[in-house]
């Protein structure tokens, strides 16, 4: 928990999913809503953090960034070079810029930045907005021991904070940022088969959520294998290896592989196309 007269002024740049995920973080840390603000260049979106959170929404990035201690930046990648051409010649001296954009590597910050200025990249996810998501922190060339503490203490109230070098991060996008997606994809799949077995729709999903929810914790709280974990749910001659042939026999866990590569290679693809 943050002592709310101490905690550093944090500015989100960009409103959207992301960063409200982020602001309610701040706030769920202990952030006063005095402490941070969002600009936001959508007017109704703007309107709408400002009166959910009672944070101030209405500057421009340049105005906000020039009172921050930290510039948090979540706009789309295709956005971040007008956000950084915005606030560079603001940003106050010693202030952290933060960005969660998916693909633009470090450097691209650094080139376009005053010489020495703290960055660092997170990759989070959309559960940090129930503190129960999984974030990585990669460094940039100029952050100091302490940027990283204070990053990690900006994510405190989302879950699960990993530090990585950022030659991982394409890797954790397509893992943990992308991963939720997938989940939700199993989840509605696994609700449409109940649907299609003649269950009520509102039943099998809630089956479904609790089913997911309820593996994922076991598999945290235990520490087994997940092979170990299946084999324990598939007797001998039993329902669930039948239905695990089938998840072979339909190439799911090829499919699973080869969307993390197709993530992991849009990652790049983002970073390249606006690094330019
Ligand atoms: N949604 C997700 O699960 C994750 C998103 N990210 C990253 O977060 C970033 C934002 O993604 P989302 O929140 O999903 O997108 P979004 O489209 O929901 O949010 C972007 C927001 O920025 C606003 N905006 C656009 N131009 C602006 C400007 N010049 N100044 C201020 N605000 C501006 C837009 O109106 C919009 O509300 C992206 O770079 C993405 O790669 C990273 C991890 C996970
Ligand atoms: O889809 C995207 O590009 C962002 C990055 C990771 C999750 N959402």
């Amino acid at each position: 928990m943050t002592d709310d007269t101490t905690a550093p002024y944090v500015a989100v740049l960009g409103g959207g999913v992301m960063g409200e995920t982020l602001l309610s973080a701040l706030l769920g840390g202990g952030w006063t809503p005095e402490r941070v603000e969002v600009t936001e260049s959508a007017a109704v979106r703007a309107n709408e953090l400002a009166s959910r959170y009672g944070v101030r929404t209405g500057a421009s990035n340049a105005e906000a960034a020039a009172r921050a201690d930290v510039v948090l930046i979540a706009v789309k990648p295709n956005v971040v070079g007008s956000v950084l051409a915005d606030v560079r010649d603001r940003l106050r001296t010693g202030a952290l810029v933060v960005s969660v954009a998916a693909g633009l590597p470090l450097s691209f910050y650094e080139s376009r930045l005053a010489a020495g200025t703290p960055v660092v990249r997170v990759m989070p996810n959309t559960p940090a907005v129930i503190g129960k998501g999984a974030s990585a922190i990669a460094r940039g060339t100029a952050t100091e021991p302490g940027h990283l503490v204070l990053v990690e203490r900006i994510l405190d109230s989302t879950g699960l904070v990993v530090r990585v070098d950022e030659k991982d991060l394409d890797a954790v996008t397509a893992i943990s940022g992308s991963g939720p997606a997938y989940a939700f994809y199993l989840i509605d799949a696994m609700a449409e088969a109940g649907v299609l077995l003649g269950l009520s729709r509102d039943l099998a999903t809630r089956l479904a959520v609790a089913t997911v929810e309820g593996s994922a914790a076991l598999a945290a709280e235990s520490g087994d294998h997940p092979v170990v974990l299946r084999e324990r749910v598939s007797s001998p001659g039993g329902t669930t290896v039948a239905a695990v042939r089938e998840l072979d026999a339909h190439g799911v866990r090829a499919g699973v592989v080869a969307a993390a590569q197709a993530a992991r290679d849009r990652s790049r693809e983002l970073g390249a196309a606006y690094s330019s």
